[in-house]
């Protein structure tokens, strides 16, 4: 399906009715612009949201547009121009196996997951593009909570393509007054800005629950920021991507926002809890230490913020050793 000609719309679908695939699909049904269906899997959920137009799990309080459509039917996906997975990072797959015989041929399809799969080290779009060969898999990612996007607050985020036209489709079909998207190329830069802020948040969070004090955070946000350029630069993207809105504009939300679950699932480390009594909500970032840890190792980048995360979560570090150790590297230059 190519770009809808004048006076023709998008049709947007938005799989995972999450707290971000829900205010994904709401402020684009509030700009008016496409037309937007939000595909779940739970018919009891969709039905409610249909009728009551809230989504008190995810987005507590806030109203859903009567513009949304609601589904569970991968039918849905027959006419959309434009797919947004929205499900975990580690269900994205799967996600892309079950609703990958519905897409349209010429559909765009968006991650907008935040990760990395655990099982082999591949970035989202490998694992979207094994399951989906006939379709390039753009990447949507930086700083913004569903809850500010559902809200309408101002917020930005980057969208990543192989090929610029489409990233700037994807930027026109999917921006509106109040959330707006710049169009890139580097899709492994943005990628591994999302997937990585995430552990750098943790390792914030152990930091605010330990009692380190805010000289601490700041330095592991500029640390973080160079752990994240290095990574970025060996897998293949630009490392000047992780200075945008995915890198330092995700990593300062996240890393000082309690709205943030994976700031807040460090604090709990670092006041003592084991990684297990911190289950609940969606951590990303506590999947994701382990393997950007590991893929550090193979691209022979030095990791030592991700990997001391990655070993306090496995309960293989306690946080005062951890600190001592990133204390006590040799001195070099910045
Ligand atoms: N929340 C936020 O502020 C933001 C989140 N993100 C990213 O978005 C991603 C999703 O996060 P979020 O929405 O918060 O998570 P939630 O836990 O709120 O929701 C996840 C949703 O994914 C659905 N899901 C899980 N597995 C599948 C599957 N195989 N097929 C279809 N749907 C599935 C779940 O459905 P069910 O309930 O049926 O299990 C649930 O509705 C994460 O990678 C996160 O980092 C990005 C920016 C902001
Ligand atoms: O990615 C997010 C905001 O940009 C959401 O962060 P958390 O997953 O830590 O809540």
């Amino acid at each position: 399906m190519s770009a809808p000609q004048d006076g023709q719309r998008e049709k947007i679908v938005v799989i995972g009715a999450g707290a971000f695939g829900t205010a994904l699909a709401t402020v684009i049904a509030l700009e008016g612009k496409a037309g937007v269906t939000l595909l779940g899997r739970d018919p009891a959920l969709m039905s409610d949201l249909r009728n009551d137009r809230m989504h008190e799990a995810a987005l507590p309080g806030v109203p859903l547009p009567d513009a949304l459509d609601f589904s569970t039917e991968p039918d849905a996906l027959d006419d959309a121009s434009i797919v947004l997975f929205a499900m975990p990072s580690q269900a994205q797959g799967d996600a892309a196996r079950h609703y990958g015989p519905y897409l349209h041929a010429d559909a765009l399809v968006v991650t907008c997951a935040k990760g990395i799969e655990r099982s082999t080290g591949r970035l989202l779009t490998d694992v979207l593009e094994q399951a989906l060969p006939r379709h390039p898999v753009s990447v949507l990612s930086g700083p913004g909570f569903a809850a500010d996007i559902a809200r309408g607050l101002p917020t930005a985020m980057a969208i990543a393509a192989g090929d610029p036209a489409v990233a700037e489709r994807l930027a026109h079909a999917v921006s509106g007054r109040t959330f707006r998207l710049y169009a890139a190329t580097d899709r492994i830069g943005v990628q591994l800005g999302g997937a990585l802020k995430n552990v750098l948040a943790i390792a914030c969070g152990i930091v605010e629950g330990a009692g380190l004090g805010d000289s601490a955070r700041a330095a592991l946000i500029s640390r973080g920021l160079a752990e994240m350029s290095r990574l970025v630069s060996a897998m293949g993207g630009q490392a000047e991507t992780v200075r945008g809105l995915s890198g330092l504009g995700d990593l300062v939300l996240t890393a000082t926002s309690h709205q943030s679950r994976n700031l807040r699932f460090g604090i709990g480390l670092g006041q003592g809890e084991p990684a297990d009594a911190l289950g609940g909500l969606l951590v990303e970032g506590a999947f994701t230490a382990a393997i950007a840890a590991s893929l550090g190792q193979s691209h022979q980048v030095d990791l030592p913020i991700t990997a001391a995360v990655a070993a306090i979560i496995e309960g293989r570090l306690d946080v005062a050793t951890a600190m001592e150790q990133l204390m006590t590297r040799p001195i070099t230059t910045e």
